[in-house]
């Protein structure tokens, strides 16, 4: 990726979206004229990417991570490594996969006293978790992952297993942002842009902390809705019953409704677009939206969520507006940041003297 991702808002066509693009632009004013504070408030469901916009933030607006930071993502990283093979090694005995006959007795001492210790992969514990990823059985569970809740990401990790075994392993940013920790509780962010300060919300997404959300809903200058493109073909890690894209816009359909956000410009982070764009050769849309028609076209599929998301949000009174991300990616996230600028001031613009 690297691309500087699309944009839109309220089904513009391009034309007359460019000519939108440049008023706004004309229009940009001083925000410290109008706003005390700009309070950024990101929902979504579990795993669309929230945090990592957060991290993101961390990186271009305040300095990056500390080496403490960096230490406490290292332990965290080893044990999403450690989980996320436990899970792959479970999975062999689901799918009725075989190992290769040296490796079955690894995979069952990683289950029954596989750990870190201190925060540490041991050597011993390194070796046999590079031969599990080495094993031809683990990898076919991998690319049923989706079925077992794990992340799309652990590949990431498992290709460099040796380095993060390292007890002087540093996580780059890339390490840190590829690292699921599901956020409990609320996280805010402060700092400051052109004089004012900025508060950016981070909720948890999951079922159970969705109830902490509403503490939350006043002041807010701008929504970001996260969504995970790619969930079309997960189920929630909370319900196997329920599609993770049809559980994320119905929790839109609902959030959005709220009165607070009523007069509220909102961006949809259409994220995960990476994964997305790759599933899509081989899953069509149908399985979530069943009128989809657009079958295994990237564009086609893309655009369908997109609007769906634009048409339920959309009122006389606020903007919805769209872009595609990968939110692993800073160079997606400043142009975030560059909507994010043209929302709140089309915000400032049009409730001018009652903020
Ligand atoms: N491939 C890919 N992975 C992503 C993208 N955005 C985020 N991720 C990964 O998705 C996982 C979940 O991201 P989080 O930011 O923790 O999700 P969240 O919305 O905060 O989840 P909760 O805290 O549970 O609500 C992490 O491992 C991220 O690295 C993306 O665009 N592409
Ligand atoms: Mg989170």
């Amino acid at each position: 990726m690297g691309n500087r991702p699309d944009y839109n808002h309220n089904h513009s066509s391009s034309k007359k979206k460019k000519k939108n693009q440049k008023k706004e632009k004309k229009e940009k004013i001083n925000l410290k004229d109008h706003l005390n504070q700009v309070k950024i408030l990101i929902l979504g469901a579990g795993d669309s990417g929230k945090s990592t916009f957060l991290k993101q933030v961390q990186i271009l607006y305040k300095n990056g991570f500390t080496n403490d930071d960096k230490s406490l993502f290292a332990s965290s990283i080893r044990q999403n490594i450690l989980e996320h093979m436990t899970e792959l090694v479970q999975g062999v005995e689901r799918f009725g996969i075989k190992l290769d006959d040296d490796n079955q007795e690894i995979a069952e001492n990683l289950l029954e006293n596989g750990s870190l210790i201190q925060g540490q992969i041991p050597s011993y514990l390194c070796d046999d978790l590079i031969r599990l990823w080495d094993d031809p059985g683990i990898k076919k569970v991998y690319t049923k992952r989706s079925e077992l809740q794990i992340p799309e990401n652990a590949g990431y990790y498992f290709d460099k297993i040796e380095e993060i075994s390292q007890e002087n392993y540093f996580p780059s940013d890339s390490d840190i942002l590829n690292c699921r920790i599901p956020t409990v509780g609320v996280k805010v962010m402060n700092f400051e842009i052109e004089g004012i300060p900025w508060k950016i919300v981070d909720v948890g997404g999951q079922r159970s902390e969705r109830r902490k959300w509403i503490n939350q809903f006043s002041d807010v200058t701008l929504l970001l809705y996260v969504v995970s493109t790619s969930g079309y073909t997960q189920l929630l890690y909370e319900d196997e019953n329920i599609n993770r894209l049809k559980e994320s816009f119905e929790l839109y359909k609902k959030t959005i409704k709220s009165t607070h956000f009523k007069k509220k410009n909102c961006i949809i982070l259409l994220n995960k677009i990476d994964l997305m764009k790759k599933k899509i050769k081989k899953k069509d849309l149908k399985i979530c939206f069943p009128k989809y028609k657009g079958g295994c076209d990237f564009n086609k599929a893309i655009e369908y969520i997109e609007n769906l998301y634009i048409k339920t949000g959309k009122n006389k009174k606020r903007k919805i507006f769209t872009i595609r991300t990968v939110g692993t990616n800073t160079p997606d996230i400043e142009s975030v940041f560059r909507l994010v600028s043209l929302a709140i001031d089309d915000y400032v613009i049009k409730n001018r003297g009652k903020l």
